[in-house]
């Protein structure tokens, strides 16, 4: 194994995979932190956690667990992946962990960057923009467990690290590798080693992925790893391309517990394409009047692709949240369709399709695939990945997709090749 990853939730993680697969990467990610060896034709593995939003003391002991199982595996380099949208808190975890992997590398500047040009994601004099709106305007700000009210990454990055912020400028990252390794190690004497990075285009994460080619740790959203395929291939250690990807015939579903207004979109593009779904309420859930299994028999006994959500727009989330807490709404639907899921895959389905962050990761957690294969990309940020012989499935974050994105999903799964 080359390079060695570390996501700090599990669609994230995968969109990591999307990055490095098309840099030309065998990349497995695994759920949670291995108890085995990996397979040595893995070029990129990455160690999916859930640490987003946990106790930063928890987020440090599970990746420096999982720092210790890529060590083993022999990788050159770690890169720690986080949000696009820099999902933390005043407390963490993207400081701490930061902090912790780079007193077990022995790392001196670190660069820290989660520009993501494809989904409008870009940083500017230090500070984060979501297409055209600085992120404390981009509805970030209202994010029920990590609102993201500064758009300055290096005040956001200083409230949550003992060590000194530093920056790198956009014009220093469009002066090209050099430049930008001179401006980290000034900003590394003058005490400032976690610089924040400026980045507009992939052009400028493919120049910060050229700069950290000798460093052992590496920092952002999936597009800092857009340079670093290439770092491999010109040191002769990286030939070839991942084996092409094995469609999987067979029945599809999408599970939705995501409230975003991309997948909103989408959702509201199934029922208008004529599409089987059923719309779960959440007070019925609670109450145990929708269960599961009816929603996994409801949705096996459908032709095409049937859909189970509870999306529905944020009054609707804030009156069950006010009745019954938002932490008890939350666990009540993860299990709900978890356990769907679990049905699904029982009863035949094939192709499965998530949407949420935390929706995915219950799904995931649920399914305990282990390993999954990262495949072709079916949108910016997310890939078709395969879980064993018989099941596909993609996890797409919440803001991540295109209006018609569940049929282009269960196409690609399918092995069809879509229109980008
Ligand atoms: N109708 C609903 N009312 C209240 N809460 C809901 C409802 N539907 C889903 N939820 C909960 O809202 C949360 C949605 O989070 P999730 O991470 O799955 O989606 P997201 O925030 O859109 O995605 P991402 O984290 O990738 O941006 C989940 O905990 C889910 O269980
Ligand atoms: O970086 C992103 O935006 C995604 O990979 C993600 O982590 C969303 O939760």
């Amino acid at each position: 194994m080359l390079l060695g990853c570390i996501g700090d939730d599990f669609t994230g993680s995968s969109d990591l995979g999307n990055t490095l697969v098309k840099g030309g990467m065998r990349v497995v990610q695994y759920c949670g932190i291995p108890d085995a060896p990996a397979d040595p034709a893995v070029a990129a593995g990455i160690v999916a956690l859930k640490t987003r939003s946990v106790a930063p003391e928890e987020a440090v002991a599970q990746s420096l667990r999982a720092l210790d199982w890529l060590r083993a595996q022999g990788c050159r380099q770690i890169l720690f992946k986080y949000c696009s949208t820099f999902d933390s808190t005043p407390r963490g975890n993207i400081g701490p962990v930061a902090e912790a992997l780079a007193d077990a590398l022995g790392a001196g500047a670190v660069i820290f960057c989660p520009a993501f040009p494809a989904t409008g994601r870009t940083v500017y004099q230090g500070h984060l923009f979501v297409g055209d709106r600085l992120l404390s305007e981009s509805g970030m700000e209202a994010h029920p467990l990590t609102p993201m009210t500064d758009p300055d990454l290096r005040r956001c990055l200083a409230a949550q690290s003992r060590r000194g912020i530093g920056h790198v400028p956009a014009a220093t990252v469009w002066a090209g590798a050099p430049a930008i390794r001179a401006r980290l190690a000034e900003e590394a004497r003058a005490g400032r080693p976690f610089a924040i990075a400026d980045a507009i285009r992939d052009e400028d994460l493919v120049a910060l992925g050229m700069a950290a080619e000798d460093m052992p740790l590496i920092t952002g959203g999936s597009g800092i790893a857009l340079g670093l395929p290439a770092n491999f291939r010109r040191r002769g250690l990286l030939a070839g391309q991942p084996a092409g990807w094995r469609g999987q015939a067979g029945r599809a579903a999408v599970l939705s517990g995501s409230c975003s207004r991309a997948t909103r979109g989408q959702v509201a593009q199934h029922v208008a394409r004529g599409e089987p779904r059923l719309e779960i309420d959440p007070e019925a859930v609670i109450a145990g009047q929708v269960t599961p299994r009816a929603a996994a028999d409801w949705a096996l006994a459908q032709p095409g692709l049937p859909l189970v959500y509870s999306s529905a727009d944020p009054q609707a989330v804030r009156a069950v949240q006010d009745r019954h807490g938002s932490d008890l709404v939350a666990h009540r639907l993860e299990a709900f369709f978890a356990e769907t899921a679990r049905l699904l895959v029982a009863g035949g389905v094939t192709r499965l399709i998530t949407a949420g962050g935390e929706t995915s990761g219950a799904v995931v957690e649920g399914l305990a695939p282990g390993a999954l294969e990262i495949g072709p990309e079916i949108a910016p940020g997310v890939p078709a990945m395969r879980a064993g012989d018989r099941l596909v499935l993609a996890l797409k974050s919440g803001n991540f997709g295109a209006p018609d994105f569940f049929a282009a999903a269960a196409a690609v799964l399918a092995g069809e090749t879509v229109a980008a």
